[in-house]
């Protein structure tokens, strides 16, 4: 498929546009009433395969990309692996919340009680948490992102809508007996912050869902003995995360289909099929093997 990834031909301000995001926020009378970008706005065609030219030029901004998808479905693992291939930043906003709950802030308390139960932050912390990322971000000449966790309320998509053109929306699909496992398998280095995952899976298909296997990711030996499992990563609160999921985030993909911008992909397998796979989904499978040959 010839994913054609347009991009906006303003140029982004992120800090202005990350202080229009929280003062919509807090704004909610007009948050809702917030106006879709239209499709005239001015674009233009941009083949991530075929040079890249819009982010060569300073005018222009680079992608500004959303990773959508069910706990446990590995938004992280790829938006991580696109952020490094296409040198911009990756921001989750999960790892936002972590980073606060782990501070001894104000606001850690209050989290750790939604968090560890499975359900959303308020929209205002977490746009006031992604607001001040990007601001440190643009403050460090960061250009463009690839958001993962956020947003996951339609009233959040419709205030990121106000404020910043989302080039692409990648939905991520995984059966839900799979993300469970996924779920509980997960592990994190406490040192470097990688995250890895100890289960091995192998589901046979069944009524006309298609059989899937993903081997361990297993850790290095120097993080083997610092790995800890997420608070929130126990069967009881994976399953409360995704009927929240159902209930609240699932819309959102409507709100981008919407709009033609969401890619909805089913994991084949694990990392080694599944990610040549993504790159060819999103025509990037040539931009992959120039920036080997360059580096
Ligand atoms: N956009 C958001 N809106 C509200 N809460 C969020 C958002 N992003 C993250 N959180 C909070 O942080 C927790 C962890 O998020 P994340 O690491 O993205 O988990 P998941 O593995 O469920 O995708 C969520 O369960 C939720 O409490």
């Amino acid at each position: 498929m010839a994913a054609l990834i347009r991009l906006s031909s303003r140029p982004s301000a992120l800090s202005a546009a990350a202080s229009r995001v929280a003062a919509r926020c807090f704004a909610s009378a007009s948050a809702s009433q917030a106006t879709p970008t239209s499709s005239s706005a001015p674009l233009f065609a941009f083949s991530a395969s075929s040079g890249s030219a819009g982010r060569k030029d300073a005018e222009h901004r680079n992608v500004q990309w959303v990773f959508l998808g069910c706990p446990g479905v590995g938004k992280g693992t790829y938006a991580s692996r696109l952020s490094v291939l296409l040198g911009v930043p990756h921001i989750a906003t999960g790892d936002l919340v972590r980073e606060e709950l782990s501070s001894s802030g104000p606001l850690s308390l209050q989290l750790k009680e939604i968090v560890n139960q499975g359900k959303l932050v308020s929209d205002e912390i977490i746009i006031s948490l992604l607001s001040k990322r990007l601001e440190a971000g643009e403050a460090k000449g960061e250009s463009g992102f690839i958001l993962d966790g956020f947003p996951r309320t339609t009233k959040q998509a419709e205030i990121l809508e106000g404020v910043m053109d989302i080039d692409l929306v990648v939905n991520l699909k995984l059966r839900e007996d799979v993300l469970l496992e996924k779920c509980l398998g997960r592990r994190i280095c406490s040192q470097c912050g990688k995250n890895f995952n100890v289960a091995s899976i192998n589901v046979k298909g069944e009524n006309g869902k298609p059989g899937i296997s993903m081997d361990p990711l297993p850790p290095p030996p120097h993080c083997m003995t610092k790995l800890i499992t997420r608070a929130d990563d126990t069967e009881e609160v994976v399953k409360e995360r995704l009927r929240i999921y159902y209930e609240k985030s699932q819309p959102v993909e409507d709100f981008y289909r919407s709009q033609g911008k969401l890619l909805e992909f089913d994991l084949p397998g694990g990392i080694p099929e599944s990610w040549p796979k993504l790159l060819e989904a999103l025509n990037l499978d040539d931009y992959e093997e120039k920036q080997s040959a360059a580096a």
